[in-house]
């Protein structure tokens, strides 16, 4: 068995509120290995975004660790965790957060300029993204001249353009209608396959969790499987 490309291991995660100390997260452990795609399903409210943040490096864990890479994330610089969270990592939120004033392929090729990829590359990476995802002709448009599911689909583009490691997705398809979400879901997941990376998804949607490899649920702070 190939070493994980993710590994949260005994991952614990409180907030303080009025009401007292929150435990959400309470020694969570979960791996995955590359090729692997990974569904998160759980009630509202349970955690799934507080997994996702830590899982991206986004905020650290109050105990247990995260491991990028067989690498202890706490204990690298945050220079070294910027590092990456821009080149390791891909994510995709359930609104596209694209940049409104760039036009699609831009909003591809901008993060691999920060990774440090020669403009001519990451043009020629936006373009073939963009037309895997059936957006050819569309490089110069504008988020706002494209439809929900183009958007998703630029956004999806932008996660891979980097060909990160590790995919992270909460809801990457819960603000379409069920036709588009099928069609940009089975988009997602072909294009993750075909890079061979690992992906961990976050959907409250039964039929889309089952074509995944393996289902996943957080109870009591912890993950199950499903
Ligand atoms: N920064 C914070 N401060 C205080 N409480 C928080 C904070 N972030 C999250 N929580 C609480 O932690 C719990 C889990 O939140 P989280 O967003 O991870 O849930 P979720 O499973 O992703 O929910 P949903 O599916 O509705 O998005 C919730 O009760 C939430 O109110």
């Amino acid at each position: 068995m190939s070493e994980p490309a993710l590994r949260l291991a005994g991952v614990a995660r409180r907030f303080r509120t009025e009401a007292g100390e929150l435990s959400v997260l309470n020694g969570a452990d979960l791996a995955l290995v590359p090729g692997e795609i990974v569904a998160l399903v759980a009630p509202s409210g349970t955690g799934k975004s507080t997994l996702l943040h830590l899982a991206g490096l986004l905020e650290k864990p109050d105990a247990g660790e995260v491991f990028f890479n067989g690498q202890a994330a706490g204990t690298l610089s945050d220079d070294a965790r910027t590092a990456i969270r821009r080149q390791g990592i891909g994510f995709v939120y359930q609104f596209h957060h694209l940049l409104p004033e760039f036009t699609a392929a831009e909003n591809i090729i901008l993060p691999q300029l920060a990774a440090g990829t020669p403009r001519r590359a990451a043009t020629e990476r936006a373009q073939a993204l963009l037309a895997r995802f059936g957006l050819a002709g569309r490089e110069q448009h504008r988020p706002g001249k494209l439809s929900g599911g183009e958007q998703q689909r630029v956004a999806i583009a932008r996660a891979l353009a980097n060909h990160p490691r590790v995919l992270l997705a909460d809801e990457p398809t819960g603000n379409l209608d069920v036709e588009t979400a099928g069609r940009v879901f089975h988009e997602l997941l072909d294009a993750v396959r075909g890079e061979g990376m690992a992906a961990l998804i976050a959907t409250h949607n039964p039929d889309l969790a089952a074509r995944m490899d393996r289902v996943v649920t957080l109870r009591g702070g912890k993950i199950e499987q499903a």
